[in-house]
């Protein structure tokens, strides 16, 4: 074979050496980031300034243009940059208005244990706060709940909706009678794979293991198997603990890839969900509520019942309209021992602490059944990532 004019190893070695410089330069965009936030405390200017946004990405898609890079690719990778410089800054400021957040071990209750999505989204948030994890797998939402009211765990971490699947029922009936705080939330990308434990192929499987979530968001690709059983498990984590266990060629699991690799599973196929963007959305609950800076994009969640006379949602809702207040969310679910009556969750993008949202509490609690502010927290709905 003739020699390549050009030797691929030396051009790969060039390709680190460049990869290491940009990781450096991302790095010191980074400590820039935090000189950002430190004069912003100083000035109160709002972490978020879409005007400077703007300008930045038209400077580097022109000045990309001149290089050859395509506009698409250069806004791609910007805006990526720039939400991790408004997540570092966000998380800089929460953790200096609110001390008790400290860079400490945490004990989290979440469901599962390793591998399944929940520890993923543990490991998530202890990344922002830059703290280290005491383990409390649960094996349901109800558990995770008692966990942090009984003083057992500091923090829950717990689904709450996702895009292919919707809203987690059993979630939002918990948080109609909790005394706990939604303190966070954030955003999973939820890759399913159809994992095995020995040598198979998808011809041969005949039981599917899984979370009833998983199964519920690849209904689509289920139903593609003529004589399949599908084994509903409590969490992710304990149907690959299963699968592994069995090392049957007959049987699958629903899971990610890292799970995979941690329970030694193989993925036949992957992306299995019926949604390619399958995110979930994690909330984070504690004892005590979090005060949100006013420089930072916030949200708040209530809970409010309207009782039976006509007209009564419409009257509460125009509330948030007179207002001037977003409605980003708004969910209903049937009120225990209360036959026929509606609980409403309503999440907005407003910092409670405003002069409208107190208002509008103040004129919602005049005109509602039952009325709970149930947390003001960060609002990371930008931060969601493919
Ligand atoms: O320039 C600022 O004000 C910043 O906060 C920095 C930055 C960036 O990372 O470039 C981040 C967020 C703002 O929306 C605009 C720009």
């Amino acid at each position: 074979m003739a020699k390549a004019k050009i030797d691929l190893d030396q051009v790969r070695n060039d390709i680190t050496a460049l990869d290491e410089n940009l990781l450096n330069l991302l790095a010191q965009r980074r400590a820039l980031s935090l000189q950002v936030v430190q004069s912003k405390v100083e000035t109160k200017k709002a972490i978020r300034d879409s005007y400077r946004e703007t300008l930045l990405l038209q400077n580097l898609t022109e000045k990309g243009k001149k290089l050859n890079l395509k506009a698409d690719y250069i806004n791609q990778v910007y805006r990526q940059i720039i939400e991790d410089s408004v997540e570092l800054q966000q998380d800089y400021l929460l953790q200096l208005n609110n001390p008790e957040i400290k860079s400490a071990e945490y004990k989290i209750a979440y469901l599962g244990s390793k591998g399944s999505y929940s520890h993923a989204a543990v490991e998530k948030y202890l990344a922002g706060v830059n703290g280290g994890l005491i383990d409390l797998g649960c094996n349901s939402f109800n558990a995770i709940f008692a966990a942090v009211e009984d003083k057992k765990a500091d923090l829950g971490v717990i689904p709450i909706e996702n895009t292919s699947s919707g809203s987690i029922n059993e979630v939002y009936d918990l948080l109609q009678t909790t005394r706990l705080k939604i303190v966070d939330e954030l955003f999973i990308p939820v890759k399913h794979n159809l994992l095995v434990a020995c040598e198979t192929n998808p011809a041969q499987i005949k039981t599917i293991y899984g979370h009833h979530q998983p199964i519920a968001q690849c209904s689509d690709f289920l139903a593609e198997f003529d004589d399949i059983k599908l084994e509903v498990m409590d969490s992710t984590s304990s149907a690959l603990e299963v699968v592994k266990k069995l090392n049957d060629p007959s049987v699958a699991v629903l899971g990610s890839a890292e799970a995979g690799k941690h329970y030694n599973l193989q993925s036949i196929q992957a992306d299995v969900a019926n949604q390619k963007d399958n995110q979930t959305r994690f909330i984070i609950v504690a004892r005590e509520s979090v005060n949100v800076p006013f420089q930072c994009a916030a949200k708040t969640s209530l809970v409010l019942a309207v009782g039976q006379r006509p007209g009564a949602l419409v009257d509460a809702l125009m509330i948030f309209k007179q207002h001037d207040i977003n409605m980003c969310k708004i969910e209903s679910r049937p009120i225990k021992g209360r036959p026929w009556e509606e609980m409403f969750y309503i999440d907005v993008t407003e910092n409670v602490t405003t002069e409208p949202m107190q208002s509008a509490i103040k004129a919602l609690k005049a005109s509602t059944t039952d009325f709970t502010e149930i947390g003001c927290y960060l609002d990371r709905s930008s931060q969601t990532q493919k």
